[in-house]
């Protein structure tokens, strides 16, 4: 758990749409846009590629002080001491990912609704992503999106931080930020863009004018 937890502006990683360009680069990029928290997403890698990236990205973003989450694989986190883990719904329970992690690692769970924003309520997660909020093509078989009016109604209710994933970008970042949300997660609108760090630099503006 860390009281001091960042996510005003999360990147996710996705090589697909990188153009050509490696992690190391745009997450290097992003950081100096100010990005404040990385999540490693590499769904069609093997172990050892993802094993690999995880541990370079460590190297890279432990020195700036930005934690560095993996997605779905505990077994990585734990083999490269990365800063936490993200789980979905059908991933590995929560109660396993936190036994396995300890209590001084950050977990992040998707909550797709609110009856799994309640439940999430019983559980110590560190934030919840809150996904999706608007339709997206980076992400094949999403939920429906929650839109804006089932972003509040969680907001409502949590009682943990909140990051909003899914379709997000410069023009609707703020009415997003307006629901109350702590920061907004994105792929392509870091990642695929010409120059990353312009990218970040401008949608972190936007977030902490809503701040
Ligand atoms: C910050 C954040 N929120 C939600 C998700 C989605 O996680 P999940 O539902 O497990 O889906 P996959 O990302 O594993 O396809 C996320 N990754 N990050
Ligand atoms: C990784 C991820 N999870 C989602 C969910 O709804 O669970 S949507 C998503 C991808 C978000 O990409 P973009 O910022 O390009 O829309
Ligand atoms: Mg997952």
């Amino acid at each position: 758990m860390r009281d001091n937890l960042d996510l005003s502006l999360y990147l996710v990683t996705d090589q697909k749409l990188s153009r050509g360009r490696t992690h190391e680069y745009i997450v290097e990029q992003a950081v100096r846009g100010g990005v404040t928290i990385v999540q490693l997403r590499e769904k069609d890698v093997s172990s050892r590629v993802f094993y690999e990236l995880a541990k370079s990205l460590m190297g890279l973003l432990r020195p700036l002080n930005i934690p560095l989450i993996i997605n779905d694989r505990l077994d990585i986190a734990l083999a490269v001491e990365a800063d936490g883990l993200h789980i979905g719904q059908s991933d590995l329970p929560y109660a396993v990912a936190r036994r396995l992690m300890g209590k001084d690692k950050i977990i992040g769970l998707s909550v797709e609704n609110l009856a799994q924003a309640r439940e999430a309520n019983e559980l110590d997660v560190d934030y919840i992503g809150l996904s999706p909020v608007f339709s997206t093509r980076t992400k094949q078989d999403i939920n429906k999106p929650l839109e804006l009016s089932g972003v509040k109604e969680i907001i409502g209710i949590t009682k943990h931080k909140t990051v909003a994933i899914g379709g997000m970008n410069s023009l609707n970042i703020e009415s997003v930020m307006k629901t109350g949300v702590d920061g907004i997660a994105v792929v392509s609108a870091i990642v695929s863009q010409e120059n990353p760090q312009e990218a970040a630099f401008r949608l972190a503006s936007l977030i902490h004018h809503e701040k």
